[in-house]
């Protein structure tokens, strides 16, 4: 099941050209620099941009072929931009109905009461739009999207315009939004910290065109990804949460295959322990032994096998290691360590995690 696009668009000096197939189940990241084109491509996909020369295929629907066109309408998209734009004469549950009751009785798949719960409106119901946060604004846009019972949903920066608490907030329905209804999300955004929160595949673009597409785990197994141009290499791992002790919790990753879990501790989590979520670690935070060392403060050792070795500058090293479950460690170490402690690639060690961020 795919979205196949090509294109070749001109506004002003800037060129979109497109020879792409993008995945269309669970989230798919589309990351670039401002300008690149993202918001194009996501307005070419929902029929907003006049061109002759584009063809467009969603699974087995022909959505443009050529000079011809299928009405937005008919596409069944679930649109939300960056300011969500409520009706304000409108109550909530009347925003929240707006496209559900305009959508035939026979394509409605999402009904109201899963939506509220889904997206915990029930309490918002009553208040007037113009009382509402931003986040809860745009949980109700999400929610309003949702019962059109789109085949996709288009996410223009959709968390821009929040203050970190709101996105804090609004986080944890996003990430499940795509696996809980079923329905494919592609998310714009040039934020690299909402890529590796919430995507399952990322495509990167730049000057006009789709780079490359992957899953979000080879894109962060690569220490070049342009996802780590501001705080350098990072891994994320996906996995659950169980509670050891007060205040004490475990992150426990989904291996792959017949491979075996890898525990982490963390501590200060209280909540959501029983969906999975994603743990960071910057590959500066993660140094290599080759022997298990003793008395040490640091509580996460784990080992690993060296799977490549880069030199990143002219001081410092980028570790690509493979832990017990199969995911990709990256580690950041000085070039003289790397010399002195020998390390090659193929080789066993233990990787000591000195810091690791749950995300939200
Ligand atoms: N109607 C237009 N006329 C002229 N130039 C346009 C028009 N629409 C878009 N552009 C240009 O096309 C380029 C791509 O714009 P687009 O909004 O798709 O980029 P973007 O990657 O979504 O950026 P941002 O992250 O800042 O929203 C920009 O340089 C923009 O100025």
């Amino acid at each position: 099941m795919t979205l196949q696009i090509t294109a070749r668009l001109h506004r002003g000096d800037f060129h979109l050209t497109l020879n792409d197939t993008l995945p269309t189940e669970g989230i798919t990241a589309l990351f670039g620099r401002s300008g690149c084109g993202k918001t194009t491509l996501l307005r070419l996909i929902a029929g907003l941009e006049p061109t002759r020369k584009a063809e467009i295929r969603f699974h087995d629907q022909v959505w443009q072929a050529g000079r011809w066109r299928l009405p937005v309408s008919r596409r069944r998209l679930g649109l939300v931009f960056q300011e969500p734009s409520l009706l304000p004469h409108l109550s909530v549950e009347a925003n929240l109905l707006y496209g559900y009751r305009r959508t035939p009785a026979g394509q409605r798949r999402l009904h109201p009461e899963a939506v509220r719960s889904l997206l915990e409106l029930d309490t918002l119901l009553s208040q007037p739009v113009h009382t509402l946060s931003g986040g809860q604004r745009q949980r109700i846009a999400l929610g309003r999207a949702l019962l059109t019972s789109p085949q996709l949903l288009l996410l223009d920066e959709p968390l821009s315009a929040l203050d970190a608490t709101a996105k804090r907030e609004i986080m944890p329905f996003l990430s499940g939004l795509a696996s809980r209804t079923g329905v494919p999300v592609l998310l714009v955004t040039h934020s690299a910290r909402e890529v590796e929160q919430l995507a399952d595949q990322v495509a990167f673009m730049e000057n006009g065109r789709i780079d490359r597409v992957e899953p979000l785990r080879e894109a962060l197994a690569r220490p070049d990804s342009p996802l780590f141009s501001d705080e350098g290499p990072a891994s994320v791992l996906v996995g659950r949460l169980e509670e050891t002790g007060p205040g004490q919790w475990q992150f426990i990753t989904e291996p792959g295959g017949d491979r075996q879990a890898v525990r982490f501790e963390v501590s200060g989590r209280s909540s959501h322990q029983t969906s999975l979520h994603r743990l960071r670690i910057l590959a500066s935070d993660v140094s290599l032994a080759l022997t298990r060392p003793e008395g040490i403060s640091i509580r996460n050792l784990l080992p690993v096998r060296i799977e490549r070795i880069e030199d990143s500058d002219e001081y410092r090293s980028t570790v690509t290691c493979r832990i017990e479950d199969g995911q990709v460690l990256l580690s950041r170490i000085t070039r003289q360590s790397v010399r002195e402690l020998e390390l090659k690639t193929g080789q066993t060690a233990v990787a000591l995690v000195k810091s690791a961020a749950l995300m939200e």
